[in-house]
């Protein structure tokens, strides 16, 4: 349980726990590259734990050396044992999908689970283009839902237009592609995160990114290197928003990740009004990184759509915790992946603001959020998912009365260490 009230104005200046997307690929790509890989700044949260048990079950010796501190001994594809037990990814949409397109590519037989959550999480978006490819999937409802199952084999490239931005699914085709014949193409409506475009040339593999069109060629094999990983921008954001519920205060970010697929969520704060300072200071693994300062003194709502969508897809439920404090309507559209994440984050997210005084319409693809409101104390829930959890406690930086959030266990998936961090603010 976490317990938040109202704050006066600070000052911070911190770094957050390393990113969620990289620390998972960082694991991925070393333990199916040839060699060591060294990754330095991992999360160590709970979703990137269950990546690490995952392939520790197909064989891949994995060491951690500090809480942060991650040796991958890479076995390449070839090398990956079959699994004797079912692989659980816990409550990770990323690892089982990312996962997928791995193991449709090997010739092994694999049985891949996972908790409630994931159990409502839809798969046909995967399952189906790998089929196209070749691969032998089966599972709950033809494989809509897990179970899963996998009997990898021979894969032929593919071009395909995902009607969806999603980097899971993009990632999936991409990483079943470099096992596949000849070329994969995946196209996607608008561009989403690129980690995997940009990770994968440092283990030496080529690909070709056109806008949101991205060109593999079957038959590489990975290097194993070393990776830093960056801050995590989505777990940042909290912070960040936490700063603009108590006007007057200032929060600096540092060594966090500024990938510009990521990123939305700061151009959003200046849309809203924020004074947002960016700085690369730096590049890791082809990704920027830098420091990021926010403070303001009175924010607007705004519309939030289009393009900007898939680039702070995760950050929606902290967006509009802020914009009940901002003047006028927020409104949020195109936004119907909320709907398939850990919860559906439109509902989840409306239902607990709503507990705080908010006012608050669900629509289909999003959610219009009345400004100016004066949230009050309440007791909330994480409905075991992360984010709600975060995004609740932050509301209480704002409210009259304390804020209690229950589930709050939930937040170690993506954010350890949040309620200490947060309860120094
Ligand atoms: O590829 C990734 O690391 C992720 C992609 C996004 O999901 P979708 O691909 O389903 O949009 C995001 O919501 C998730 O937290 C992490
Ligand atoms: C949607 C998320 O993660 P995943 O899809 O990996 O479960 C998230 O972290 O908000």
């Amino acid at each position: 349980m976490i317990r938040t009230s109202q704050r006066k104005p600070f000052r911070a200046t911190l770094t957050v726990p390393g990113d969620k997307s990289i620390s998972h690929r960082s694991i991925m790509f070393g333990a199916i590259a040839n060699g060591i890989t060294e990754v330095e700044g991992f999360l160590p949260g709970a979703d990137c734990l269950s990546t690490i048990r995952c392939f520790g079950q197909l064989g891949v010796e994995i060491e951690r050396l500090s809480e942060t501190s991650v040796r991958v001994h890479g076995r390449g594809f070839a090398g990956l044992a079959e699994p004797v037990y079912p692989l659980d990814v816990g409550n990770s949409g990323t690892t089982i999908r990312l996962m997928l397109g791995i193991l449709s590519g090997v010739p092994i037989f694999s049985t891949l689970i996972g908790d409630e959550s994931i159990a409502r999480r839809p798969m046909k978006r995967v399952v189906e283009p790998l089929r196209k490819m070749g691969a032998r999937i089966d599972g709950r409802q033809d494989g809509r839902f897990t179970p899963l199952s996998v009997r990898g084999g021979r894969l032929q490239g593919l071009t395909y237009e995902s009607p969806i931005a999603s980097a899971q699914v993009k990632s999936c085709l991409l990483l079943a592609g470099l096992n596949a014949e000849g070329y994969t193409i995946v196209r996607e409506p608008y561009q989403s995160r690129n980690h995997t475009e940009c990770m994968l040339p440092a283990f030496g593999v080529e690909l070709e990114t056109q806008g949101a069109e991205v060109k593999i060629k079957g038959g590489q094999e990975l290097t194993g290197t070393r990776v830093r990983v960056p801050g995590d921008i989505s777990s940042a954001a909290f912070v960040l928003a936490a700063a603009l519920m108590v006007p007057g205060s200032q929060v600096t970010v540092e060594q966090v990740g500024l990938n510009p697929t990521r990123t939305g969520i700061l151009d959003a704060f200046r849309m809203m009004g924020a004074e947002v300072q960016v700085e690369v200071t730096d590049h890791w693994c082809n990704e920027p990184v830098g420091n990021v300062t926010i403070a303001c003194e009175e924010l607007r709502g705004v519309e939030i759509k289009g393009e900007l969508i898939p680039r702070l897809i995760d950050e929606i439920p902290i967006l509009a915790v802020v914009a009940t404090q901002a003047r006028g309507r927020t409104v949020i559209k195109d936004a119907q992946e909320l709907k398939v994440k850990e919860t559906d984050r439109i509902a989840t997210t409306a239902q607990e603001l709503r507990k705080l005084g908010a006012i608050i319409e669900e629509t289909e693809d999003g959610m219009i959020i009345e400004g100016g409101t004066q949230l009050t104390g309440g007791s909330c829930h994480s409905h075991g998912d992360h984010r709600i959890g975060m995004a609740m406690a932050i509301a209480g930086f704002a409210a009259s009365g304390e804020v209690v959030v229950e589930g709050a266990e939930a937040i170690d998936v993506s954010f350890p260490g949040f309620a200490r961090l947060i309860s120094q603010l």
